[in-house]
C-alpha cells in the first residue's frame, strides 16, 4: 500500500481517492477551494461533485499543494487538461522525486498539441518509468458509487503499470495493465470528441444506428491518427478505446455527449458553456486534437466537424448533412 495524493477534488479526482482509499492506500485530496476541503473532511462528502456519496475516512483533504504531496510515493493528478500545465508549474517542486506520477485527465493541450504525459514530462523532467496514465470507462459517479468497471493503466515501464495495478484493484474496480501510454492517452481524447458528435445526433432526435455509425468511423479515425503518432493499434480495441467510447456515447452522465446533445436541440455553445460547471474537454481538444491530426496529414472528419460545429462555423444538421455526403470509399481504418 502507498502513500497517495490526489491533486484536484472535482468528481473524478474524487471517485479516484475513493478506489485508492478502497484499495488500503493513505490519499491526501488536494482542493482548490479551502471551503470545500474543510466540508470534504469535516462530512466525508464532496458536496459538489459527488452530492450524497460518503467518502472513506482515509481521504483527508487539503488546498496546500506542499501538504498534499509531502512524502507522496503516487501523485495522481485530476484538474482539467488546459489547466495541467499552469498548475504543474506551480506544484512541481513539491512533487517528491521518486513519485510515479499518474494522470487521469482526457485531453490534448491546445497550442503545443502535447499529450498530458508529455506535459508532465516537460514541466518535472520524470522519466517514461515514472509517468503512467489511468483511463477506461470510468464514469465517475459510477465508479464513485462502486458499480464494477474495468480500467487501464498505462506506464512505458510494465513493472510500473504492475504496481499501480495493485494499488487500484478493489472489488469493484479492475484495472488491467499496459505500455501503450501513447494509444491510451489518444483514446480517452478523442472519445470525448465523438461523444459530443454523438450528444448532437441524440439531441437532433437521431436513433442507434445512427450512434453506432458515428461510434464505429469515430473509432477509425481516432486509430488512423494514433498508427501515425506510435500508438498501438490494439489498443483501439480495448477499455481505453472501444470501452471508453461505448461508456461516453451511451451514457446521460457523459457531460461531452451531454454538451452536444444540447447543442443538437438548438443551443448555442455559449448558453450551453453558460450551464456547465464541470468540464467537457472535447469542447477544447476538438481543435487541437484536429490539428494534431493535419500536422500528421491524418483526416479525422467527425472531430473535424465538431471543432467547426463549436467555432460556429456550422449547424448541427449541417454536421450531419455533410459527413453522410462524404465522397463514397471502402471501410479501411
Ligand atoms: N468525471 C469523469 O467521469 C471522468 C472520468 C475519467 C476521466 N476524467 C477526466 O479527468 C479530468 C478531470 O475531470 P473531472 O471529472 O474531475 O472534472 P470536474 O470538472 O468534475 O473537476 C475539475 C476539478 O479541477 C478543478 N479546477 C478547475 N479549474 C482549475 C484550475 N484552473 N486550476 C486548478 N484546478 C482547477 C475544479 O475545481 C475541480 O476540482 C478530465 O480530464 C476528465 O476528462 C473524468
Ligand atoms: O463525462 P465525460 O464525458 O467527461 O466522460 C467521463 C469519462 O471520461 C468516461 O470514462
Amino acid at each position: 500500500m502507498a502513500q497517495t495524493a490526489v491533486m484536484g477534488a472535482g468528481s473524478w479526482g474524487t471517485a479516484f481517492a475513493m478506489v485508492l482509499a478502497d484499495a488500503g492506500n493513505d490519499v491526501r485530496l488536494w482542493g482548490r477551494r479551502p471551503e470545500l476541503c474543510e466540508t470534504i473532511n469535516a462530512k466525508h462528502e464532496n458536496s459538489d461533485y459527488l452530492p450524497g456519496i460518503a467518502l472513506p475516512k482515509e481521504i483527508t483533504a487539503t488546498h496546500d499543494p506542499a501538504e498534499a504531496m509531502a512524502g507522496a510515493e503516487i501523485v495522481v493528478l485530476a484538474v482539467p487538461s488546459q489547466q495541467l500545465r499552469d498548475n504543474l508549474v506551480s506544484w512541481s517542486e513539491h512533487v517528491p522525486a521518486d513519485a510515479v506520477i499518474v494522470s487521469l485527465m482526457k485531453g490534448v493541450e491546445l497550442g503545443t498539441h502535447k499529450r498530458m504525459s508529455e506535459v508532465i514530462a516537460e514541466i518535472t523532467g520524470a522519466g517514461p518509468e515514472r509517468i503512467a496514465v489511468v483511463s477506461g470507462p470510468n464514469l465517475a459517479r459510477e465508479i464513485a458509487n462502486r458499480e464494477p468497471a474495468a480500467s487501464v493503466v498505462a506506464c512505458e515501464d510494465q513493472g510500473v503499470a504492475e504496481r499501480l495495478q495493485k494499488l487500484c484493484h478493489t472489488a469493484s474496480f479492475r484495472p488491467y495493465s499496459m505500455t501503450d501510454v501513447v494509444g491510451c492517452e489518444l483514446a480517452g481524447t478523442a472519445k470525448n470528441i465523438i461523444g459530443l458528435a454523438v450528444g448532437v445526433c441524440v439531441g437532433l432526435g437521431y436513433g442507434d444506428n445512427t450512434k453506432a455509425s458515428v461510434i464505429t468511423r469515430g473509432l477509425a479515425e481516432t486509430a488512423r491518427l494514433g498508427a501515425a503518432i506510435g500508438a498501438d493499434p490494439v489498443t483501439f480495441m480495448g477499455l481505453a478505446g472501444m470501452g471508453d467510447l461505448v461508456a461516453t456515447c451511451s451514457s446521460p452522465l457523459s457531460r461531452n455527449r451531454t454538451f452536444g446533445e444540447k447543442l443538437g436541440q438548438g443551443m448555442s455553445v455559449e448558453e450551453v458553456m453558460g450551464q456547465t460547471s464541470q468540464v467537457a474537454e472535447g469542447v477544447k481538444s476538438c481543435v487541437s486534437v484536429s490539428e494534431l491530426a493535419k500536422l500528421h496529414g491524418v483526416e479525422m472528419p467527425i472531430v473535424e466537424h465538431v471543432a467547426a460545429l463549436i467555432a460556429g462555423e456550422m449547424s448541427p444538421d449541417e454536421l450531419v448533412s455533410r459527413l453522410i455526403s462524404r465522397q463514397a470509399k471502402p471501410e479501411t481504418v
